[in-house]
């Protein structure tokens, strides 16, 4: 169908039972497949290392989640769902440093699958230097774990029999849970364990409907790999929870299949990125081969709308106007709807679904979504 990079996506694989096994050596299906029970089991794991608790001295002045990666994401979605109706100010933190207003007043959330990233580690000892109070996720007995311990801070800890390979990007619901219970038990946002659990359901939910043997024209996971298969994907999302779940596909498209994507926000990427819309990669390959085999050999622009159930009115108008303009300029649009009514529902709705899509990319590219881009990024971090 397409070439990428020498790979070429064949859609034929993706209801090939025996491919979908061999072709998916670590289990990153079964690792998708898994994330209701990972949020289970993290909500359990949370309650019982003490974060139901850590709101007895009060409320911290501000929130800083550091973590890298995945581990990132955690923060970026409490900020999601804190940023309107908390008054606590919510920041993520890429890198190595905490930002200069941080201190004791503070609650530092460090999270780490690997407990080990060089630049959390770093922030979370500046935190001990600091006097900020300290919680913790990620594996136990490592340099992150013993920074916590130092102060007496709450740790949860993942790993074990959790994740493929250990790997960040399949244990995403185990580091994403714990900072959201520490900040109900702050009284930051109202998630306790029935929200959690429906949430879990409807990733139960979400992984029947997507399972490797459902064909590809019922199953909603293939459909949308065959979507993005080819295309260079503008994947939008339409309030601050759905720009979460479309950073998450984004990150995951690299991660899995190597596969490059622009994500971005509305209102602001009405603003600068819907200028591609006009640009050499919207709408027909005027230099495409007319002749070659397979038509749209070169990567052309498609818009992924995540869609929230929340969506400011002037949001829902820009984008109503943006699939109108993309109509117009020929760049086919892809909708994708969250549903139900609690923030981590809909969270789970987009993310459960964007995960099972870009794992079923990546095998029909014919590539192993676990190990897509391992020597890059063993060789940027040495
Ligand atoms: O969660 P951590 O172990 O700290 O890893 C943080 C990040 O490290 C690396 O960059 C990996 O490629 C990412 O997948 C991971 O999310």
């Amino acid at each position: 169908m397409t070439a990428a990079g020498g790979a070429r996506f064949e859609p034929d694989r993706l209801d090939d039972q025996a491919y979908l096994t061999e072709g998916d050596p670590s289990g990153m299906l079964r690792s998708v497949a898994s994330s209701a029970a990972q949020m289970r089991a993290a909500y359990r794991s949370s309650v019982e290392n003490g974060l139901a608790r850590i709101g007895r001295d009060g409320r911290p002045r501000a929130i800083v989640v550091a973590g890298m990666g995945v581990s990132a994401l955690a923060g970026d979605v409490l900020e999601a769902l804190c940023r309107y109706g908390a008054p606590v100010p919510v920041v993520t933190v890429r890198g190595h440093r905490l930002p200069g207003w941080a201190g004791a007043a503070d609650l530092v959330i460090a999270v780490s699958r690997s407990g080990r990233t060089e630049e959390t580690v770093a922030v979370t000892a500046e935190a001990v230097r600091r006097g900020c109070a300290l919680v913790g996720v990620g594996a136990p007995d490592t340099p992150l774990s013993a920074l916590v311990a130092r102060v007496g801070g709450p740790y949860v800890p993942v790993g074990g029999a959790t994740g493929v390979a250990g790997q960040p990007k399949a244990t995403l619901w185990s580091l994403v849970v714990p900072p959201i219970l520490a900040a109900a038990a702050l009284g930051l946002v109202s998630a306790g364990e029935s929200e959690f659990e429906s949430a879990a359901k409807r990733l139960e939910d979400l992984a029947h409907r997507c399972r490797p043997s459902s064909e590809s024209f019922i199953n909603p996971g293939k459909t949308l790999a065959m979507e993005l298969a080819g295309t260079l994907p503008l994947i939008w999302g339409t309030s601050p929870l759905a720009a979460v779940a479309a950073r998450r596909l984004a990150d995951r498209l690299g991660g899995d299949a190597g596969y490059p994507a622009i994500w971005g926000e509305l209102p602001e990427a009405a603003h600068n990125q819907i200028v591609t819309f006009d640009g050499p990669l919207a709408g027909r390959d005027l230099f495409a081969d007319p002749f070659a085999d397979e038509p749209g050999e070169s990567p052309r622009l498609r818009l992924f709308l995540l869609r929230d159930v929340e969506e400011h009115p002037l949001v829902a108008a820009s984008r109503t106007a943006a699939v109108r303009l993309a109509e117009d300029r020929g760049v086919p649009v892809s909708e994708i709807a969250a549903e139900g009514a609690h923030p981590l529902d809909r969270l789970a709705a987009l993310v459960g679904l964007c995960d099972y899509a870009s794992v079923y990319l990546a095998l029909g590219y014919g590539m192993d979504p676990a190990s897509a881009a391992a020597e890059l990024r063993a060789r940027i971090s040495q």
